[in-house]
């Protein structure tokens, strides 16, 4: 939990960043949820020091700044990979705005994880599980192509989560399955979620910032921490672009603002293709 300095702080900070944040919900279900793609990256464009470990970046005044994020989205996005890595808690822990606070689940994101191969481990020694289980967080919602486990279907449901199946066309077994983002918003939208902010890890944000799929982001919040990781990482790098036989840039963003946090800087945008 962060204290209240930095808290105070963080939300005088986050007057600036709140144009980039969903404001209206909408109730219409056929609307696209507002995405936002927002994670922490070192100055080599890194979210971690290697595949499978979890690396502390931001500083607390950007981490509180992340709360506030998680507090005004309906959903927080995240693949298996970071799953399995993190066991993350995906929860609002920003005293006040939402979380605990004595507010119940008010300010609590749902958290929705991507396992089209069902390579999550849901049990007990989840913190999603244990928070939702506590009243400190919301049952998260798993999408995926496999038949889950009876045992995990009954302790998802039991914490208020729920797996989803998604549809897979025949013709499209890739080696590395995937959903498409077009696809899985609807679904998200279906569930009554108006907004989403995802959060990783690399082969996620990858994804979404590939050409076909940024037209779907509707800003941009990145912390960016004074430190280099290294190679060996996992890379923000997105595939490459290649229009007219010559490489372009993938994307740009427009709108631009930069806001100091502590030692950090959190760059917010919005795409511009
Ligand atoms: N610094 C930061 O803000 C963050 C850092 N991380 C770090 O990132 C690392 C994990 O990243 P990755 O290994 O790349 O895993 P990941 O979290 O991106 O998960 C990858 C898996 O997600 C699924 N997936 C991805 N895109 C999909 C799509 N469109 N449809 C369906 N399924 C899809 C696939 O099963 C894929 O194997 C960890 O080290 C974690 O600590 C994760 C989140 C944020
Ligand atoms: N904002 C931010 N800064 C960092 O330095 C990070 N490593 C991350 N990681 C993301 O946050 C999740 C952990 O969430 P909990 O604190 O456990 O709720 C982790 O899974 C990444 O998605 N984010």
């Amino acid at each position: 939990m962060a204290t209240r300095d930095s808290l105070s702080l963080a939300i005088a900070s986050t007057q600036q960043i709140d144009p980039y944040l969903p404001h209206v919900s909408s109730s219409n279900p056929s609307l696209k949820p507002y995405v936002t793609l927002t994670f922490a990256t070192s100055l080599d464009s890194n979210l971690s020091l290697s595949p499978g470990t979890q690396t502390t970046l931001s500083g607390p005044l950007s981490k509180a700044m992340t709360h506030y994020l998680r507090s005004k989205h309906d959903a927080i996005l995240i693949g298996v990979g970071t799953a399995n890595a993190d066991n993350p808690s995906l929860n609002c822990r920003f005293e006040g705005v939402g979380g605990y606070g004595g507010q119940g689940l008010e300010g609590q994101p749902r958290p929705v994880i991507l396992d089209p191969s069902g390579r999550w481990d849901v049990s007990e020694q989840s913190k999603v599980i244990q928070l939702a289980s506590t009243g400190r967080g919301r049952g998260p919602l798993v999408l995926t192509y496999t038949e889950p486990q009876i045992a995990m279907k009954e302790l998802l449901e039991k914490v208020s989560g729920k797996f989803i199946s998604m549809f897979q066309q025949s013709n499209t077994k890739e080696s590395t399955p995937r959903f498409q983002w077009a696809d899985l918003l609807a679904v998200l939208s279906r569930e009554g979620i108006t907004s989403v902010m995802v959060e990783g890890g690399g082969a996620v944000i990858n994804d979404l910032l590939h050409p076909s799929n940024i037209t779907l982001v509707n800003s941009v919040i990145v912390t960016i921490a004074p430190v280099w990781l290294g190679k060996g990482g996992v890379q923000v790098c997105p595939e490459e672009r290649v229009d007219g036989g010559s490489k372009v840039s993938v994307g740009r963003l427009g709108n631009v603002k930069w806001v100091p946090l502590g030692d950090d800087v959190v760059l917010c945008g919005r795409p511009s293709v």
